[in-house]
């Protein structure tokens, strides 16, 4: 029954939505041979009867007022159960928060996308379903990953929207690598998604990039796709490369994609994290100042309690501002531009 509608419909989006604390697992193969397994309310497995070297996971919905990546995503699992698009790789496809996406806000009780990496059953343990999500995700991604014991090509793009308004609209974020090399073939992935500014960071983080990155050895970003709107208010035009490229990576269509250059880019290291620790957290800028704005050095950029927060170095631009975050938590992001010619693999 549940086969019959998607193979007809292709609305995996829209069973999710109904059905937001959970969904029995369930299979079934497409007519052009592709298996599907649903594995989880948002969360589904594709296996092509051939398919590459390459694991890809996309990730949307993390959080749930981030509807771009959410559409993009959709029409992408749309077009694969009713054989329009057919796929070429292992895929598992997740709309991270349901009950948020129901909503239209950032989380339910909780910020999910700082709860990977065991943080969901730190302190007080699992004690709402952001946390309980957030384990059920890592066990999908690790089932997901550990398929096969031989050495394959493991990818998770984990598709945000942004709060505020971007200098540059699209952009990515590169967990910490510990050290390791970052991979020019990615950037040069990103660029041909029409991503040419990417944030290195330079710590661990608790979000799901990161875990994939950490845990799995995966190629794995955060990539931001313009800023948050409701359904419906995307103009997905402005995402159309992002699109038709992760189409062209799942169905192994890939064109030879142009060689790096660091001209095409903005780098940017993570040179600090504010974190706030008071309620009187407060930002010293207007809501609309946008990500990536510099001000000169000394610039009061925000005080928490006696503490002041000033512009520390030339350049120095100001990520993801967000004073309601949870004590304790990022409340804004601090990047100095970078040239990475070197240690790139
Ligand atoms: O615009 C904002 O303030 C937040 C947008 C967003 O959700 N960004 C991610 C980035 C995750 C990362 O650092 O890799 C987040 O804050 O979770
Ligand atoms: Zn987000």
């Amino acid at each position: 029954m549940i086969a019959q509608q998607l193979r007809d419909s292709g609305e995996f989006l829209a069973l999710t939505l109904a059905h937001p604390d959970g969904l029995s697992p369930c299979h079934f193969t497409l007519s052009n041979g592709t298996h599907v397994e649903i594995w989880d309310t948002g969360v589904i497995y594709f296996q092509p009867p051939q398919y590459g070297q390459h694991d890809i996971v996309l990730s949307c919905g993390i959080h749930g007022n981030e509807t771009a990546p959410i559409e993009l995503c959709a029409d992408i699992v749309r077009d694969i159960l009713t054989e329009k698009l057919l796929l070429a790789e292992r895929l598992l496809v997740l709309f991270g928060n349901p009950a948020a996406i129901n909503l239209g806000k950032r989380e339910v009780t909780e910020n999910l996308n700082r709860l990977f990496s065991g943080h969901h059953s730190k302190g007080a343990g699992l004690i709402n379903a952001e946390r309980q999500r957030a384990k059920a995700l890592e066990i999908y991604v690790s089932r997901f990953y550990q398929h096969t014991e031989q050495p394959r090509q493991r990818y998770l793009y984990d598709l945000h929207t942004a709060i505020r308004g971007s200098r540059f609209e699209k952009f990515a974020v590169y967990p910490y690598l510990h050290g390791q090399p970052w991979r020019k073939q990615q950037l040069e992935f990103l660029a041909a998604c029409d991503v040419h500014t990417v944030l290195l960071m330079q710590s661990a983080a608790s979000t799901f990039s990161y875990y994939a990155s950490n845990a799995h050895g995966a190629d794995a970003f955060t990539i931001e796709l313009g800023k948050v709107r409701p359904f419906g208010q995307n103009d997905m035009r402005r995402f159309a490369q992002a699109n038709t490229t992760l189409r062209a990576l799942l169905t192994a269509t890939l064109p030879e994609l142009p060689a790096f250059e660091s001209i095409d880019f903005n780098i940017y290291d993570v040179y600090r994290a504010i974190n706030k620790q008071t309620q009187d957290f407060k930002l010293h800028f207007a809501d609309d100042v946008e990500n990536f704005t510099s001000y000169p050095i000394g610039t009061l950029l925000a005080t928490d309690g006696d503490i002041e927060y000033r512009v520390e170095r030339e350049g120095e631009a100001l990520i993801f501002p967000n004073a309601k975050v949870a004590i304790g938590q990022r409340a804004i992001l601090m990047v100095v531009p970078k040239s990475i010619t070197a240690h790139l693999k």
